[in-house]
């Protein structure tokens, strides 16, 4: 007998409209839907706009279950996407908006038959736990951040440990389970010179909200950051679910993306044209924007390596009324056939391509994942936030990776030399290339169907079916369940 969408548990996921909230969102989404489930998968129409042509609203099949797209308007109208990027501004619109517009959305669901069991969000936005406990239906939340970065965060808000002040800006902090982290090591928004401390309220609004999810799913995994994630499960319940890329086939994974800028299609044709191994990637994620001397530094130094590269320089945020990077002069003459620079690209195909030696990355969490994932050697360029934490694990403690910077706050220029004994140190192998295929196997381990990531998503399947089953078909009224320890 054939299932109707009636037949099947809905989750309505709530994404911040960001290029590095939506993709593990999403990811999540696939999963879910692969398991069987019907997600809805809901965010501003100003993001979701950029979404439609590959995400249809109406249901779209993968594997048992069923994912789609619902947007719904922030309230600002299409030409206002600068004063969006304000998120001191925004944040607050985003919240008005949605919690009008939410309710409505998951009592037409109801209304239609096909009430929603559950609803997940991702930070920025915790007011939706609190629609979802309005309505007395269960939330989750993904974190989309490293487990250490979540710890830091925890203990900061807890005001477990002392952190860097005013008084003592350079103070270390020791956080349990974790290694020494200096005071440009913890996520920077904590630090008290931080240029964005609207980003720490922001980030902190989640924890401000920590008891009303259920369960707190992570896109981590419990072989990566084992102690961190023992001890912060003590305290909350947390449950790894990472990486939550790898966790669909790659049929899957190329079919429904989030993308905010548009792919260029030759970089494939471009890839395989190279020799395996031999191909330096650049991409600082969605949000970084560097200084002009930096990138000319960058390009120098490229040059210098005479190794090949793939390099994408997005345009800059249209609020930040940056420049767009100019590359030194006569460069792509200099680089020939050797260079190729675009705007955006598939990175988990990039990453995924035998040509790539080795990722210049901000080390944004998304792409020290996707990365760690592909078994590939990082070069460490962290700005600010998570990034700075991240490159601390990714080079110390994973050791997967060569420092290039130590952060915005350092307010260093890397000099193209260094630049250049980077990037050929990141290119020859040795320890680190093991290091990081020892990573990709425990990766590929975890979201295998007997990993601990695969367990801890079934079990969250599980939960969702009986809370599914309990539900009476146009009323979503159950109360949140305890999870399994
Ligand atoms: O050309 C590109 C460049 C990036 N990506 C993807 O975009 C995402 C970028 O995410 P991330 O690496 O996390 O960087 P940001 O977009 O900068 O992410 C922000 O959000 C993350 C999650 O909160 C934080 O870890 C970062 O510090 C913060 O800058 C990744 O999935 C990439 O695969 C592409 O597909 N193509």
């Amino acid at each position: 007998m054939k299932m109707g969408l009636s037949d099947v548990v809905h989750v309505l996921l709530v994404s911040f409209p960001g290029q590095g909230h939506v993709n593990p969102l999403l990811r999540l989404g696939k999963w879910l839907a692969a398991e069987g489930m019907l997600v809805t998968f809901c965010t501003t129409e100003a993001w979701g706009k950029q979404m439609r042509d590959i995400v249809p609203e109406e249901a779209v099949g993968i594997g048992e279950g069923l994912l789609r797209l619902e947007c719904f308007k922030d309230g600002w109208s299409e030409d206002e996407d600068a004063r969006r990027e304000d998120l001191e501004q925004y944040l607050p619109q985003l919240e008005k908006a949605g919690k009008e517009a939410l309710p409505s959305i998951i009592n037409r669901h109801a209304q239609q038959g096909t009430p929603v069991a559950c609803v997940i969000n991702n930070p920025f936005i915790p007011w939706v736990s609190d629609v979802a406990e309005t309505l007395s239906l269960p939330s989750a939340m993904l974190w989309v951040q490293s487990c250490a970065s979540f710890s830091a965060y925890y203990h900061y808000h807890r005001q477990l440990l002392p952190f860097p002040s005013e008084a003592q800006p350079h103070l270390d902090v020791q956080l349990p389970c974790m290694p020494l982290l200096t005071h440009e090591q913890i996520p920077s928004f904590l630090h008290p010179s931080t240029p964005e401390p609207f980003l720490r309220r922001a980030i902190l609004g989640q924890f401000s909200n920590l008891e009303k999810p259920f369960c707190i799913l992570m896109d981590t995994f419990q072989e990566l950051e084992p102690q961190v994630v023992e001890y912060m499960s003590n305290i909350c319940p947390i449950k790894t679910v990472g990486p939550l890329f790898k966790a669909t086939d790659s049929s899957v994974r190329v079919l429904l993306r989030g993308d905010f800028l548009k792919t260029d299609h030759s970089i494939m044709d471009w890839l395989h044209s190279k020799e395996p191994s031999s191909v330096v990637y650049i991409s600082f994620g969605s949000v970084v924007h560097l200084k002009q001397e930096q990138v000319d530094e960058i390009g120098h130094g490229l040059l210098d390596s005479g190794l090949s590269f793939l390099w994408v320089m997005n345009p800059p945020h249209k609020r930040t009324r940056k420049n767009a990077h100019v590359l030194p002069y006569r460069f792509a003459d200099k680089s020939g056939k050797k260079g190729k620079v675009v705007q955006w690209c598939p990175q988990e195909q990039v990453l995924g391509h035998p040509s790539v030696a080795c990722f210049v990355t901000h080390c944004g969490w998304n792409s020290s994942m996707e990365a760690l994932s592909f078994g590939v050697p990082l070069v460490a360029f962290p700005q600010w936030g998570d990034q700075v934490t991240n490159a601390k694990y990714l080079v110390d403690v994973f050791q997967v990776g060569v420092r290039m910077c130590r952060g915005e706050a350092a307010n260093e220029l890397i000099q193209r030399d260094e630049v250049k004994r980077c990037l050929l140190e990141a290119t020859v192998g040795g320890p680190i290339k093991h290091n990081a295929l020892k990573f990709k196997a425990a990766a590929e381990a975890a979201v295998a169907p007997t990993g601990s990531s695969h367990k801890n998503i079934q079990a969250f399947v599980d939960q969702l079916r009986k809370i599914g089953t309990s539900m009476p078909i146009n009323a979503p009224s159950v109360n949140p369940p305890s999870f399994p320890t």
